[in-house]
């Protein structure tokens, strides 16, 4: 589902954040990136959504080499690519609603696929409730539950999440959890990239390990370890 081979990232100002990456993740899987701060975990969601260019390498996604992308078809990697960030990212002018809504408004879905699909989702994600608020007025977990509403709401075989419980006391943070594990379980292949130990220790998955722009470690129903 998605091949990094020989990825290689230096910054213009001459960082090397990747060096000479190579990993495979296969559809359906659930793997944690782990690292150190500045060890490439952002770099390498970046370029796997094409809002970065390696300087070497090559990228597959579902079998497309994306490295060779012309920029108009950057949209529809993007579609099938849902993106979960630290910060929610928001948009604090649109309901609960909406800002799921306009996920599908911008793919030209019509609204009564939009009609049938945002109440499902926030169904899913336990935010019925909560449509009609605005971001101002919900907590931090809600705003995360609607930013991965928003995610899947078109039903991306991939879900890729920078620091998802990043702004999240714990019980927010198995919130999100279980609900990214059930997202998986529906067949998404999931990648979050994550500083919570705890977390990774408790959930046994995949735990692929960069360090200084490498990958030190790679195990099966791993652990944080003692690398990151
Ligand atoms: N736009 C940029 N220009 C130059 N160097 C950059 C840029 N973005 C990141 N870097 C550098 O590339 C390296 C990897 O950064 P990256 O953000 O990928 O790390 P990270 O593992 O996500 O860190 P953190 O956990 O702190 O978010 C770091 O040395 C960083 O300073």
């Amino acid at each position: 589902m998605i091949r990094l081979e020989n990825i290689t990232k230096i910054y213009s100002n001459g960082v090397c954040a990747l060096n000479n990456v190579s990993l495979g993740i296969e559809k359906g899987e659930f793997v944690f990136i782990v690292g150190n701060s500045g060890s490439g975990k952002t770099t390498l969601i970046k370029l796997l959504m094409k809002e970065l260019d390696s300087t070497e390498g090559k990228i597959f996604v579902d079998d497309k080499d994306i490295t060779r992308l012309k920029r108009r078809y950057v949209s529809t990697l993007r579609r099938n690519i849902g993106v979960v960030f630290q910060d929610f990212r928001l948009l604090d002018k649109m309901t609960v609603y909406d800002n799921v809504a306009f996920a599908l408004k911008v793919t030209e879905a019509s609204n009564k696929k939009i009609r049938r699909s945002v109440p499902m989702v926030l169904s899913m994600v336990g935010l019925s409730k909560k449509a009609k608020m605005y971001p101002t007025e919900i907590s931090g977990g809600e705003k995360q539950r609607t930013a991965l509403a928003r995610a899947i709401v078109n039903n991306p075989p991939i879900l890729v999440a920078d620091e998802p419980t990043g702004n999240l006391d714990p019980n927010n943070s198995w919130e999100i959890m279980k609900l990214l594990t059930e997202i998986n379980m529906r067949g998404t292949t999931v990648v979050v990239v994550t500083h919570d130990k705890e977390m990774v220790n408790a959930m046994k998955k995949r735990v692929v390990t960069l360090n200084n722009g490498c990958i030190v470690r790679d195990v099966q129903r791993g652990d944080y370890g003692d690398e990151a």
